[in-house]
């Protein structure tokens, strides 16, 4: 049983979906899974465990920002024997040619955190990815749900208020799609447990137009989404 999730040995499934807003996850569980079940209720980070085309499948909240969702990768993946997670965020756009409800998927995350200068002592700028076999699934899975998927960098920042706008300008030059608050992190300690990790998002704010979706949309509007994170987690052997 772990600190911050504290389920129970065999209550959580191999695959797991990632939602930073906890009811994001629960409405996942009501909406998509069968027979689904709360695990957690800790810290009210809900984490439901049920079927999606008769495979087992959790939905677990991450919270806001890289040390959140550090740690329940981190349990997840050390205390549960989860094997493959991906998250299912929302993102503020930088591409212009980008719009509100848009579907992102993370090749890799550059990142203003200073959880990895932290990890590698300042001398190594690790590349956090995605694991490409998850990605490339969910490429096919996409294009059959006839869903446009766009791949993909993106950054994982720290802050959600930023004061240095010029610096998305400038990470936009370089094909930066998005900006979102995890993903690096997920990839990070994906790859040091040796678990697979990919992040698709949905634009819920265009940061160049200054366009936002309301909460209700960022908690309950990403179907598309949420269908290629489960066709895809389910066809990961
Ligand atoms: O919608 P979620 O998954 O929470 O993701 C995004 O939304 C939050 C900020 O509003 C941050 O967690 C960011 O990464
Ligand atoms: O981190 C995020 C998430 C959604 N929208 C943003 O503008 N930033």
């Amino acid at each position: 049983m772990s600190v911050h999730i504290g389920a129970k040995p065999g209550e959580i499934a191999e695959r797991v979906l990632l939602p930073g807003d906890p009811m994001r996850a629960k409405w996942i569980a009501e909406t998509f899974l069968e027979d689904a079940v709360c695990y957690t209720q800790v810290r009210g980070m809900l984490g439901f465990t049920g079927t999606w085309r008769g495979q087992r499948v959790s939905v677990q909240g991450s919270g806001m920002g890289m040390p959140s969702a550090s740690i329940y990768t981190h349990e997840l993946i050390n205390e549960y024997g989860v094997r493959s997670v991906i998250r299912i965020g929302s993102c503020g756009a930088l591409a212009l040619d980008l719009n509100l409800g848009d579907v992102v998927a993370a090749i890799g995350s550059a990142t203003d955190s200073n959880m990895n200068r932290a990890r590698f002592d300042g001398l190594i700028d690790y590349a956090p990815v995605a694991d490409f076999g998850l990605l490339r699934t969910a490429v096919d899975t996409a294009a059959a749900q006839g869903v446009p998927m766009r791949v993909g960098p993106i950054l994982a920042a720290d802050a959600f208020y930023t004061d240095r706008p010029d610096l998305y300008d400038a990470l936009a030059l370089y094909g930066v799609l998005a900006v979102e608050m995890e993903s690096a992190a997920i990839y990070t300690v994906a790859a040091r447990y040796g678990a697979k990790a990919l992040t698709i998002l949905t634009v819920s704010d265009h940061i160049k137009r200054g366009e936002a979706m309301e909460s209700a949309q960022r908690e309950q509007g990403f179907s598309n989404m949420v269908k290629i994170g489960l066709d895809t987690i389910i066809a990961d052997a």
